[in-house]
Order: C-alpha cells, then structure tokens, then sequence
C-alpha cells in the first residue's frame, strides 16, 4: 500500500472523460480535494462521441445537473434506441431499444412466452410489446413515469465539454491551459509526481487521472503499462467525422447503418447532425470513406471531415501506480453500441465510491483493474456479435462470419441457440433484452424455449400479449413527435452553439 494521503488531485486532458471526472469529483468532495484539470487547445480533443446510454441520467441526478438546462446547454435530443439497417443484410433493419420489452416472471424471461406465441402460430414482432420500439419507429418522444421511458442523450461533444467545465470550475476545480512536455516520477515508487508544461509550470499531485485521449500519456507513455489489441475480433479502425445540416426534425435514435466495409452513425442534434463512416482500413481506403460519406450523409457538410485512426482494445490495468486512466486513455472497443462515454463515468463514479484518502491499497488497484476488464469485455463481446452474425457478401462480413470468437460470446451464443437462454451479470451494461433484440435482429433463432411457457392456455398467453399492446398502444397515443416535445421542454438558443463563450450553467 501506498501511504501517500491523496488530497491534490490533477486530471490530464480536458475532453469528455476529463471533464466528467473533474466535474464529478469537484462536486462530490468539493473542499476535500484539491483538484486541477491540465488541457491544451492546441492538441485539441477526438471531437466526436455524441450519442450516450441510459446510466448517464442517473449519473446526471448525481451531479444535481438540471436535465432541461443541460439540454438547452448541449443542443441535446433524446435517444430511445439503436435503429440497425443493413447489418443482417442488405434492406434489413432492426431496433435495438431501451426499454423493457414485456413482462417476465422471476424465472423466466418475456421473449419465452413470446417464442411460444410464434409457436402456435400468432404473427407479431419482439418489438411490438417494448413501448420505446414502439415510440422509436414513429419518432416520437414524452418522458413518461407509467409507463416509465428509458432514454439516452445525443449531445453536441464540444458543448457539453463547456457545460461541465463551467460547473466543475464553480464547484472549485483549477483549469491549466497548457501543453504537458514531461511526465515526472518519483526516482524509487515510480510514481507520477508531476506534470511539467511547455511554458515552465510544474503541476504536482498525489493522484493522476489521465485522460489525453488515444495517447495516454501517463497511463501509457510514461508508465508503459500495455494494451490487448481485440482487433482479430472487430475489424474496424478507422473512422471519417463530419457534421452536417439537420435536414429534418431529429429522430429519437442513433441510426448505426452497416456498408460494405464497416457501417455508417447518423446522430440527429438540435442544431445539426454528427455523421461518420467507420471502417476497416484493410477493405477500404480513405478516400474511399470520405467520399462514400459524404454521399451517404444526404445534408450539406458544416464542417470539413476529419480523420480518426483507432485500435480497439484495452489497457492491461486502467489503474497503475498512482495514475488512472479514463476514456480513450484506458481503451476504447468501437462506437457501435455508444458506450465508451458510459466506461468512463462507470469508472469515475468506482474512484469516488472507494476514493483512497488515506494512501493506495494495493487490493482497491486490483479490483478497480478487474472490473474495468469484466466490463469491457462484456461490451467487447456484445459488439463482435453485430459483426459476427451477419448473412452479408462482401469479405469483411464473410471474415467477420467465419472468425472464432472469444470464449465467453461463443457460451453466450451457444445458449441462445440452443435454448433461447440470455442473461446480464452483476455489473454487465447489457440486459437481457438488449441481448434478444440484437441476437434475433441478427438472425440468431434458438432453436427452442423454455417449456414453462408452453404451460399457459391460449386464452392466458393471447391475454397477456393483448394487454401488453394495450398499454404500449395507449402510452404511445400520448407522446407527441420528438421534435414537439423539445420545442417545449428543452429548445436551444441558437446563441448556445454560434457563440462560442462558456456554457451557461
Ligand atoms: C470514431 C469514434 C466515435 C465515437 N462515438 C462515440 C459515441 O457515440 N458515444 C460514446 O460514448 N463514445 C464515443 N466515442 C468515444 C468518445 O469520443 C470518447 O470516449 C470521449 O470523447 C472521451 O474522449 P477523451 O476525453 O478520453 O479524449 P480526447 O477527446 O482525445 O481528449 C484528450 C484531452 O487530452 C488533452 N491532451 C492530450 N495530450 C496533452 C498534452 N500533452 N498536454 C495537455 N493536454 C493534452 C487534449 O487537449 C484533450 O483535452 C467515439 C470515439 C471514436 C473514435
């Protein structure tokens, strides 16, 4: 264990993960910390990651944020659901949705009675009993509480930087514009003791939060702690940014849209909408993306594209030393599935909940690392499904088709197969019906159900599938169209992304 008492806490780097760190900490300990947060403009941030995951709602309560200020602030909308189109094959599409889907029991999950329905003969679609499907395939939008609709944000990236800024520098933090030159370290612990800038100032601290990015500079150049390269398992690499013109009111969904060598994301903002190409650099060049992009996006282009190489892995230990690594400095899997913004505030939310005042245990590094792994892995494994199970022509699909997978997928798939059996672990992000929805809109049928289901009458089954609809239908019949919905509840001020002062708060 490491006796240093941690009270000087320094964050480097000022993108998302940076400041949702120094924006959660600052409001959580407030006077307890000393806390600094180091960024340069000159090197700037990855500019993309605009469409997030349900937990950051709660995370939101958390931190006190006001969900129509921030909205307003971030020029944000509302996503219900993943629409998949082409993946399976060319035409296809699928929702992957937020929601619940139906009701189970305790022990046994609703797409089994749902199987069983197919069985004897009734035509309908898993998604015709989640009301965020339901609301996602007409665009439509309204926070309910009965039913209760789980949603995600799409948020401008650049704004919501400014926002938590603005909060985390009036809870107390210290921002540094400046370019870190040299990582110090003490000469026997090894740990990071400093960071000194370009323009002489030395920056000291207990404890390091790294979050520069894909560099890693602490985590990475300076402590060398390793990467697991999963790139036998996700073929992508590359990604082409661009943002263009909302052309039409904004869908309440992420469109994920898979091409011949990667897919394409389409994320509807209030002021614009966030497109990019995602490929593989060994199926397609890139120019070849640019321009295939720009095609596809159908708007005229605001901003000129931009280039982001990636390589999708893990860091071998998220926590080493005296430095954690947050964000694109700890891995990043794929944007597929939207959940790299997500993996930093799990892990933010895990150091404050076991923040070691009072030196480094060894044994809080060590379960901090695992879980960090688990949770990934798990992501990792849900993204390799979309690739794996397609019926598509082009060579990297047929790759992706015929790759082994890692062993824990392959007993996932295994067991759907074979008994429609799913399930979400302790701290999986996925739950089971995430899981149905994306393996039977791949074209995963299992081969057969639980036989609880087949103990229900006709009558019983076609009651319960009914009632459903109902209420789904009647929910449904109250949302307005998403565009509606935030005219009233959250429209932006068109001041909030021409001028480019701080965000208010
Ligand atoms: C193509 C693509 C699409 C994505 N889409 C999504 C998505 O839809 N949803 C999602 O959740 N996530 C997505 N992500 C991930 C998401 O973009 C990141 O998780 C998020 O932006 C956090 O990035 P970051 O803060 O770790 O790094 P960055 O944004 O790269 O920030 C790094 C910071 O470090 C600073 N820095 C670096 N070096 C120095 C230095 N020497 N001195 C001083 N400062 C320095 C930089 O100035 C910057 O402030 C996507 C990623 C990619 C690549």
């Amino acid at each position: 264990m490491s006796e240093q008492r941690i009270r000087k806490v320094v964050i480097a780097g000022g993108g998302t993960a940076g400041w949702i760190a120094g924006c959660a900490l600052s409001h959580q300990f407030r006077d307890l910390l000393d806390i600094t947060l180091v960024e340069s403009e000159q090197i700037g941030t990855v500019g993309v990651g605009e469409s997030t995951v349900p937990p950051m709602v709660a995370f939101h309560r958390l931190l006190q944020i006001d969900e129509q200020e921030f909205l307003r602030a971030v020029a944000g909308t509302f996503k219900l659901s993943i629409s998949f189109e082409n993946w399976r094959r060319h035409g296809e599409r699928y929702i992957h949705p937020f929601g619940i889907t139906g009701t189970s029991t305790l022990v046994c999950a609703f797409h089994h009675f749902w199987l069983e329905s197919l069985r004897r003969g009734t035509h309908s679609e898993l998604g015709d009993y989640c009301l965020e499907t339901v609301a996602s395939r007409d665009d439509l939008f309204a926070k309910l509480d009965k039913p209760r609709v789980n949603y995600a944000y799409h948020l401008d990236a650049a704004l919501y930087a400014r926002f938590l800024r603005r909060r985390a520098e009036t809870q107390g933090l210290k921002r540094i514009e400046g370019k870190i030159r040299e990582v110090r370290r003490h000469p026997e612990s090894g740990h990071v003791q400093a960071l000194a800038l370009e323009g002489g100032q030395v920056v000291e601290g207990d404890l390091f939060i790294d979050c520069t990015g894909f560099r890693g500079l602490l985590i990475e150049q300076t402590l060398g702690t390793g990467y697991e390269d999963w790139h036998q398992w996700l073929p992508c690499d590359r990604a082409v940014a661009v943002q263009t013109e909302a052309v039409g009111p904004p869908v309440p969904y992420t469109r994920a849209i898979a091409h011949q060598a990667g897919w394409r994301w389409h994320i509807p903002l209030q002021h614009r909408v966030g497109c990019g190409l995602v490929f593989s650099s060994r199926h397609m060049s890139d120019d070849e993306a640019r321009a295939k992009l720009l095609d596809d996006a159908g708007a005229p282009p605001v901003r000129d594209p931009w280039l982001v190489p990636f390589r999708s892995g893990r860091r071998l230990k998220t926590w080493n030393g005296n430095v954690v690594a947050l964000g694109l400095a700890s891995g990043f899997i794929e944007p597929l599935e939207s959940t790299s913004i997500h993996l930093a505030i799990s892990a933010v939310v895990r150091l404050i909940e076991q923040f070691p005042f009072d030196g480094i245990p060894q044994s809080l590094v060590e379960i901090h690392n695992d879980t960090s792994r688990r949770e990934m892995e798990h992501v990792r494994d849900f993204i390799i499904l979309h690739y794996h199970a397609n019926q598509r022509d082009e060579p990297m699909w047929k790759a992706c088709r015929e790759m082994e997978l890692p062993e824990s997928l392959a007993i996932r798939l295994g067991a759907w197969r074979e008994r429609a059996h799913a399930w979400q672990g302790g701290d999986e992000l996925f739950r089971v019906d995430s899981w149905t929805h994306v393996m039977l809109g791949q074209g995963l049928v299992p081969g057969q159900h639980h036989p609880l289901a087949r103990a229900l009458s006709n009558a019983d089954l076609r009651r319960l599938l009914d009632t459903l609809r109902g209420q789904i239908g009647e929910a449904v019949a109250r949302m307005p169209a998403q565009q509606g919905f935030i005219d009233r509840y959250c429209k932006a001020d068109p001041a909030t992304w021409l001028n480019r002062g701080p965000a208010s708060t």
